[in-house]
């Protein structure tokens, strides 16, 4: 919901943006219900399996290509071995538009051509821990949007999983870019705030957050 004092662009790190209330309420509605669409296949949205058994508290359907961890493929085999669902135009043209308002570079955003999107859905119980996006073979940047309740978003440096990070609010309708010297820095989620969202998006509780990326995979 839009403060009465418009929240400032920040600059967490090079290369790092953070752009307040970037989505209009429309187009927040918009993905929410492609997102719906999205996540009941061809591959069902689902707890993420982790190597080691476990598994992640946000539920995950992607587009394009399908991550699982480590790796990008077009089939989702840890799942039902569905082909995923494509990466849509309209979400190219959305990338492109985010990245060059937030780099302020109409260059930039024609330049990017992103080929997939992570869709994650987070209950009030879910977290995401800290972790750099590095399973693409391209150092092209993330372009990332919340829509629902807002979160802490923990925004590192690239060495290792501490500090020096940067605690940011991410709510309904933020952008968040990140690229250049901050493509591979670690970043999260330690929690989310349940309750903040408005319902007109039509999501009635959690948050959703959108990740275009350029995998470099042919
Ligand atoms: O939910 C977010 O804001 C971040 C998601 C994320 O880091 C990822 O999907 O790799
Ligand atoms: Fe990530």
């Amino acid at each position: 919901m839009n403060a009465l004092i418009p929240r400032p662009r920040t600059r967490p790190a090079p290369g790092a943006v953070h752009v307040p209330d970037w989505l209009p309420a429309q187009e927040q509605r918009d993905l929410v219900r492609a997102c719906r669409a999205w996540a009941t296949g061809p591959v069902p949205i689902r707890h993420t399996r982790l190597p080691r058994g476990g598994v992640m508290s946000v539920r995950t359907v992607c587009l394009g290509w399908h991550w699982q961890p480590y790796r990008y493929s077009r089939t989702a085999d840890d799942v039902n071995g569905g082909r995923v669902a494509p990466f849509p135009d309209w979400l190219g043209d959305l990338g492109r538009r985010a990245l060059a308002d937030a780099y302020g570079d109409p260059g930039a955003g024609e330049a990017y051509a992103p080929d997939t999107a992570l869709v994650n859905f987070y209950d009030e119980r879910a977290r995401m821990g800290m972790h750099q996006d590095k399973d693409e073979r391209a150092d092209d940047p993330v372009v990332s949007l919340s829509v629902g309740d807002t979160c802490v978003f923990r925004f590192g440096n690239t060495e290792n999983r501490g500090k020096p990070y940067t605690d940011v609010e991410l709510a309904s309708g933020d952008l968040f870019v990140f690229g250049g010297p901050s493509r591979f820095a670690y970043h999260g989620v330690p929690r989310t705030l349940p309750g903040t969202g408005d319902p007109a998006t039509g999501l009635a509780a959690g948050r959703l957050n959108v990740t275009l990326r350029v995998t470099g995979l042919g």
